[in-house]
């Protein structure tokens, strides 16, 4: 038995001691005890081998060792294999949701929004505001922007009309902001109209409900202060207004502790000029000293110099485009419509009236002037019909954006006020009676249906005068994956000079009204008197002194 146990020792003195593989010969040579029946196999490999190790003499030990090393390596070989599983994971999820990122150390996206909670912490209470919206999934962009944004970097997003950017912006601001502060405003929210701004407001309070935390929109000045200090958390307002209220002396609010600064639609904000908002961006981001300041852009089309501007200007910043960056989206039906010259366009949409569109409908013409012209026309076909637009007072405004909302208004016709971010639910069908002049113009225009992953319909009318913006457009059709005629890609591509030429000019249209313009005169006059008389009518309310009234009239005559 001696003899037989020095050879054993002898012969595995040099090389390894596997016991997996040698386990049997050395419980018949009796070194080791041999395995008690139906002993499951995993504390097999652990308490059973290292009792019995304890009997083994050094050499055997040693190799024992190494073993263990072994199996520690094997681990270390699994949980590589489950990072590269998971790294795998997070690309097929890029890959499903068309998400690209540029920038370094980028969190990975959200597989649902559960994971809020479990891998950032987020509270119960947005998680249910979420939930209560019906949000029962991220959209790609809120996939990736929200853990970016939570983690406190610098972003600049893009991704397609209606893909839920608002949500992806709130979510980590609410979470970042907590609670109420006596701090005065902590983020501040730009867009280009009053009625995207006010309709950001509505979102962070269904987001925001529950959490104590405060937004607001400054209607008016003489609000501008008590709004300022009064525990307002978030600020949402277009760069005009704010740049007012910040400019008088003393400034009537303050935004120095600002912490998150978000600028949707950030490319028209971006724009120089008198269509744009640059200077007024320059001024907002000096008055937004805090050290602790975050930004993040927002838009569906990017232009390259903001892009540009964002890579040297923003802290470590990433980039996140989902799909293919400037594209129109491909959940609406996109047709071009040649109308000869103007007045065929009058014909084509009593055309479509007459052979039945399902409402709601948004109606796009290049000035005020038109849209006023197109309503008066459009007004007695017997359909449920307004307009909006900048010359019609702020209160108006929003009675027909509400209207709209509600489906009491069928034919909204607006100018290009309502071409970017209003979600408008259930829009059926966009009808660009005048030729958007740029293709970005364009998307986001039709990008008024066909969101949320709804369907819709776009139908834009052209003429002989279009044709220098035509190629644009039909491209971007049929990147969307509608048909158009092949004569239109073959148009002559307009040069960088014409382009922008294009661009900055609404083309000269010969005038919409069929109607003597002496009598459109009177039927305006009678109009704005009836308007007139009907405010007058609902101002006295009951109890109301003549001081009351007038001071009424002093806070009107104060808005801007
Ligand atoms: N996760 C989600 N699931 C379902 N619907 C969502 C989700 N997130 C947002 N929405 C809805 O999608 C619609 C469009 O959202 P939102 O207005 O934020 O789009 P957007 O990307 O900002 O569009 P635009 O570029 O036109 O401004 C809204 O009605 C919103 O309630």
């Amino acid at each position: 038995m001696e003899e037989r146990k020095k050879l054993f020792w002898k012969l595995s003195a040099f090389g390894k001691f596997d016991l997996k593989r040698f386990g049997k010969d050395a419980e018949r040579l009796k070194l080791i005890q041999s395995k008690p029946a139906q002993q499951n196999e995993t504390t097999t490999n652990n308490s059973t081998l290292s009792a019995s190790v304890k009997t083994l003499p050094e050499t055997a030990q040693v190799d024992d060792q190494k073993s263990t090393q072994k199996k520690k390596k094997k681990g270390k070989i699994t949980a590589s294999k489950k990072r590269a599983l998971l790294e795998e994971e997070i690309r097929h999820l890029r890959n499903v949701h068309h998400i690209h990122i540029q920038g370094s150390d980028i969190p990975d996206p959200l597989k649902d929004f559960a994971e809020l909670k479990t891998s950032y912490g987020i509270k119960d209470v947005i998680l249910t505001n979420i939930e209560s919206q019906g949000y029962t999934e991220p959209t790609g962009v809120q996939r990736q922007a929200i853990p970016i944004m939570i983690q406190g970097r610098d972003l600049m997003a893009c991704a397609p009309t209606g893909c839920g950017k608002t949500a992806a912006f709130i979510i980590p601001i609410l979470h970042h902001l907590k609670e109420p502060q006596n701090n005065g405003f902590r983020a501040l929210v730009l867009a280009p109209t009053r009625e995207l701004a006010k309709q950001i407001v509505r979102e962070f309070r269904k987001l925001s409900k529950g959490l104590g935390l405060r937004s607001c929109y400054i209607e008016k000045e003489s609000t501008a202060i008590k709004k300022s200090n009064q525990n307002f958390d978030i600020l949402v307002s277009t760069p005009n207004r704010l740049v007012y209220l910040l400019q008088q002396n003393p400034p009537l609010l303050d935004v120095r502790n600002v912490e998150w600064l978000v600028v949707d639609e950030s490319d028209k904000l971006f724009e120089a000029g008198t269509r744009g908002f640059r200077d007024q961006l320059g001024a907002i981001y000096k008055a937004c000293s805090s050290s602790k300041l975050h930004r993040a852009m927002f838009s569906a089309t990017f232009a390259q110099d903001v892009e540009e501007w964002c890579k040297l200007n923003l802290d470590n910043v990433v980039q996140v485009t989902i799909g293919a960056k400037n594209t129109a989206i491909n959940t609406v039906e996109q047709k071009l419509l040649f109308t000869g010259d103007e007045s065929g366009k009058l014909i084509a949409i009593r055309n479509l009236i007459r052979e039945g569109i399902s409402p709601p409908v948004l109606v796009f013409v290049q000035s005020k002037e038109r849209a006023k012209h197109l309503y008066t026309e459009l007004m007695y076909d017997n359909i449920n019909i307004d307009v909006i637009h900048a010359d019609r007072p702020q209160e108006q405004r929003d009675k027909v954006v509400k209207n709209f909302r509600l489906g009491h208004i069928w034919f909204l016709i607006c100018t290009e006020l309502m071409g970017r971010g209003i979600d408008f639910k259930g829009v059926n069908l966009v009808i660009n009676y005048d030729f958007p002049t740029t293709a970005i113009s364009y998307i986001h225009r039709i990008g008024r249906t066909g969101r949320a992953g709804r369907t819709g319909k776009a139908i834009t009318f052209f003429t002989e005068n279009d044709k220098p913006n035509l190629r644009s457009i039909a491209n971007m059709i049929r990147q969307a994956g509608c048909p158009v005629p092949d004569y239109m890609i073959a148009i002559k591509k307009p040069g960088r000079k014409e382009k922008r030429r294009l661009a900055n000019h609404v083309p000269e249209r010969q005038q919409i009204l069929t109607m003597d313009p002496r009598d459109y005169e009177r039927l305006q006059r009678k109009r704005k008197f009836r308007h007139q008389k009907q405010k007058s009518l609902k101002k006295p309310r009951l109890g109301q002194s003549d001081a009351d009234q007038s001071q009424t009239g002093n806070l009107k005559s104060t808005e801007k």
